[in-house]
């Protein structure tokens, strides 16, 4: 697959947005026995950027590619400002950045912009796109010869060709540092400020925090959760609670001590005198822990985005379980 979406040339202007940016309902997509996707209504607002979160293998690339217009699913339907994800394509309303590949080695970053901008068709504000994607500075450079980060500010800009309505982006920060991932979040923030929007796929949960307005969370081809990152954190059941117990004989005199509030626990674990404990009544398990036991010097933090994503995409056969996940629009939901 190409890396940018090279839509046909359209000699059509502007056309006003109509409805959401995307609006998929019960897409599913099997490759032989696999189904890649099982099931998933995605709705996106204009104005709106929207993590599309995952485990290797859930179904985000096939979700987005369905988006993109590059493939059909075999069930269900998905809408793009109103129109066939194709259609809105070729109107240049859409823009992408996929994984990998695509860039052509020998071609320098401005021959690379100016030929698939003579692709598209259409007026291009080039020297817009190359600010709002800082690549000026290796305009003359060859692709073979720009970092992994380099490259995908260039998949930026060829995304940004057109100005899209919508920009869908696929883990578009891999392979960039700290710093290069924040100046290049920067520029979709600028370039969504209006009524743009942007869904992207990625595997860094703190990128998503940081620069999504909403998660989504897909395992196994289904949507498991979605809502803001409060809203996904707090579905997380239990604290934790760490602490030292000096002495300690080993997992089954932990569970003995703990037994009078053994239905709070939803894990315990020992690495050899250091305790940790997930419970839903953290007072009680803290008290009896200082108060029946010789483990002292206590920890109690919430559970982090981590654990949560980590709870929620853990086992397969709960998600199995599943049944119509429902919009992505209103409050964070579990769906097991
Ligand atoms: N063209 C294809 N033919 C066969 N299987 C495919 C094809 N495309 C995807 N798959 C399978 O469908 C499943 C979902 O793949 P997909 O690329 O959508 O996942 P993903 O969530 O994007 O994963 P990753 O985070 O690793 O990129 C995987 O098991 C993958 O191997």
């Amino acid at each position: 697959m190409s890396t940018t979406a090279l839509a046909p040339s359209s000699a059509a202007g502007p056309i006003p947005a109509a409805g959401p940016a995307i609006e998929a309902t019960g897409l599913v997509k099997s490759f032989g026995a696999l189904r890649a996707v099982d099931g998933i209504d995605l709705r996106v607002d204009p104005g709106e950027i929207v993590a599309f979160l995952g485990p290797n293998g859930a179904g985000k690339s096939t979700t987005l590619d369905i988006v993109l217009g590059f493939s059909s699913p075999d069930a269900g339907t998905a809408w793009v400002f109103g129109r066939s994800p194709g259609q809105a394509a070729s109107e240049l309303r859409t823009g992408a950045i996929l994984q990998e590949g695509g860039l052509l080695p020998d071609y320098t970053v401005g021959q690379t912009l100016q030929v698939v901008a003579a692709m598209r068709g259409g007026r291009h504000d080039i020297p817009s796109v190359l600010d709002l994607a800082g690549i000026t500075p290796v305009l003359g450079r060859k692709v073979a010869k720009c970092s992994g980060g380099e490259r995908q500010r260039l998949r930026l800009a060829l995304a940004l060709l057109g100005n899209p309505d919508l920009m869908v982006l696929d883990e578009p920060t891999a392979g960039m540092d700290v710093t290069a991932r924040r100046s290049f979040w920067a520029a979709i923030r600028e370039r969504t400020a209006g009524d743009k929007a942007v869904l992207f796929a990625t595997h860094y949960l703190q990128e998503a925090a940081d620069f999504a307005d909403r998660i989504v969370i897909i395992s196994r081809g289904r949507i498991v959760a979605s809502g803001s990152v409060d809203e996904v954190r707090a579905l997380g059941q239990g604290t934790i609670i760490t602490a030292t117990w000096p002495g300690l004989a080993g997992a089954a005199e932990l569970e003995a001590e703990l037994a009078p509030v053994r239905g709070t626990l939803a894990d315990v674990a020992v690495h050899g005198e250091h305790v940790e404990i997930r419970t839903t009544a953290p007072d009680d398990v803290a008290r009896l822990l200082l108060t029946r036991t010789p483990a002292h010097h206590l920890g109690i933090t919430a559970l982090s985005l981590d654990d949560v994503f980590a709870e929620l995409v853990k086992d397969g056969e709960d998600v199995e379980d599943v049944k119509g996940t429902g919009d992505v629009t209103g409050t964070a939901r579990r769906t097991d």
